[in-house]
């Protein structure tokens, strides 16, 4: 129910099944109802395939009901391709580009039929189309190699940046094998969509702040940064400064051609990570010293109501360790990474473009994509009315998901952002008196609200056969 929360869960599902997912939308108002979550696909390299609904060719011209004029533009910015087969004949083989430059650039495509094609008998050919196979390989020349091997052999204090594709493609065990086998302080590209390192590893440093200035403060020291699967940077608040400390060298690997051609500064090699990694780990000597995990420290505790950090070491402390998190809590950040322990691949999932309205249907996307694990949406009470039809989906399907809703009667995060603009007490911002429990019962979600830490644990403990909603009263924090 709305086409927003259905990308959202398309973008979840894909993130979890790491296939392409089909996503049909209803002409032009369904599309746009679809941009701001097509936003966050975007940027979590998600391959969806869009197919639009069109009035038939000989109506769009004259803009009768259901017309999507000029259909291939209205998308343009966002995918990596967008088109309307020229006849019916050509639908077939349309729709086979659409998967096929949504799997190649990692990236959704958008196609438009107007709805008489459907009628059309397919010609003999189009067999032909069906059976076709187009796979990508992107592995650095041999040269290539060397010379990256070499760079970091002979760097003094060599430091590893990882981004969301190190967890999207598969790589996380190789890369925390990686930065052991080298003793390489790690942290985590800025706004990740996703966890690529465990992130109470020894080795972590943290996520890097969203902001050319601090990146490059927290960078200082290092001569040599390897960015593997992010781009360089997505930066949040500008806080100018200059992009790489003195004496840095920055080299990034990725497989996204964009990425690589805008960063502002540093070199880049387009090719997947994987070939990189094995070959440091191949011919570069261990540097490796034991590592134990760092310990979580007590959470902070609320007055009036939970402390967001006493939410998370309860999450932790009652969830299992493959736990798959979809996260849409905007001004928890930072307590969120203080009392989480995550140490599995595909343990973490955020709004990769920021666009709210991704996590609660994301959460019920991964959970109908990978049903061997389970799945815990934590989501702010701002953000859960973005894609609260999801609820439906949820309670229909029977999907085993757990919703948290964090409900501090503020819209944080924009709070915050005021007052780093100088512009405290933003209007607008309160969000009082939202009743997720009558909201979810409304869709079929059995849904509670706690009344403490000990309830709220008690309640975490019980597993669910289907969805379910905890509402959580949390005191407002800072990112
Ligand atoms: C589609 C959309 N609209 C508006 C925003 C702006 N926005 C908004 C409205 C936020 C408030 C979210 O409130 P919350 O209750 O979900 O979480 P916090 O209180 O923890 O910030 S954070 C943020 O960037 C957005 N990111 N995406």
């Amino acid at each position: 129910m709305h086409e927003g929360a259905v990308v959202g869960m398309a973008d979840g599902y894909a993130q979890a099944t790491g296939r392409p997912v089909l996503v049909n939308l209803h002409a032009a108002a369904g599309s746009g109802n679809a941009m701001g979550a097509l936003t966050n696909a975007v940027y979590s390299r998600s391959p969806l395939v869009l197919t639009a609904g069109q009035q038939v060719r000989s109506a769009i011209g004259l803009e009768a009901m259901l017309a999507n004029v000029e259909a291939t533009q209205l998308m343009r910015p966002l995918v990596a391709w967008s088109g309307e087969p020229s006849c019916a004949e050509d639908v077939p083989r349309s729709l086979a580009q659409a998967v096929f430059e949504a799997e190649l650039h990692r990236r959704p495509s958008y196609l438009s039929v107007p709805y008489d094609d459907w009628a059309a008998e397919l010609d003999a050919n189009a067999a032909a189309t069906l059976e076709r196979t187009v796979r990508r390989g992107l592995t650095p020349s041999e040269a290539q190699l060397d010379d990256l091997v070499k760079t970091v052999e002979a760097a003094k204090n060599p430091a590893l940046v990882l981004g969301g594709d190190v967890d999207a493609t598969g790589l996380f065990d190789r890369a925390v094998a990686l930065a052991e086998h080298l003793d390489l302080p790690t942290w985590v590209a800025p706004s990740p969509h996703r966890l690529p390192f465990p992130n109470r590893h020894p080795l972590f440093r943290g996520v890097l702040p969203a902001g050319i200035a601090p990146i490059s403060a927290a960078l200082t020291g290092h001569d040599l940064v390897l960015v593997l699967g992010a781009p360089v940077f997505r930066y949040h608040q500008h806080v100018p400064g200059a992009y790489l400390p003195e004496g840095t060298r920055l080299i990034q690997v990725t497989d996204d051609f964009g990425a690589a051609a805008r960063a502002p500064m540093g070199e880049a090699l387009v090719a997947d990570p994987a070939p990189v990694i094995e070959a440091l780990l191949k011919q570069l000597p261990a540097r490796a010293t034991q590592h134990d995990y760092v310990g979580n420290p007590a959470p902070k505790t609320g007055e009036k109501a939970l402390h967001p950090e006493q939410v998370f070491a309860a999450l932790r402390d009652t969830q299992a360790a493959d736990t798959r998190y979809v996260v849409e809590s905007t001004s928890t950040n930072s307590a969120w990474w203080r009392q989480m322990d995550l140490r599995r691949e595909g343990s973490y999932f955020f709004p990769a473009a920021g666009g709210l309205g991704f996590g609660l249907p994301a959460a019920v996307g991964v959970a109908m994509g990978s049903p061997d694990r389970p799945v815990v949406g934590v989501i702010g009470d701002g953000s859960a009315n973005y894609g609260i039809t999801a609820l439906w989906t949820a309670a229909h399907y029977r999907v085993p998901v757990t919703f948290v809703i964090l409900r501090n009667g503020v819209y944080g995060a924009l709070r915050w952002f005021g007052e780093l603009l100088g512009t405290p007490d933003v209007p607008g911002t309160e969000i009082p008196g939202l009743d997720f429990t009558s909201i979810a019962e409304g869709y079929g979600v059995p849904a509670t609200t706690v009344t403490g830490e000990a309830d709220l644990r008690d309640q975490l403990k019980t597993t669910p056969d289907g969805p379910r909603l905890i509402q959580v009263d949390t005191e407002p924090t800072t990112p």
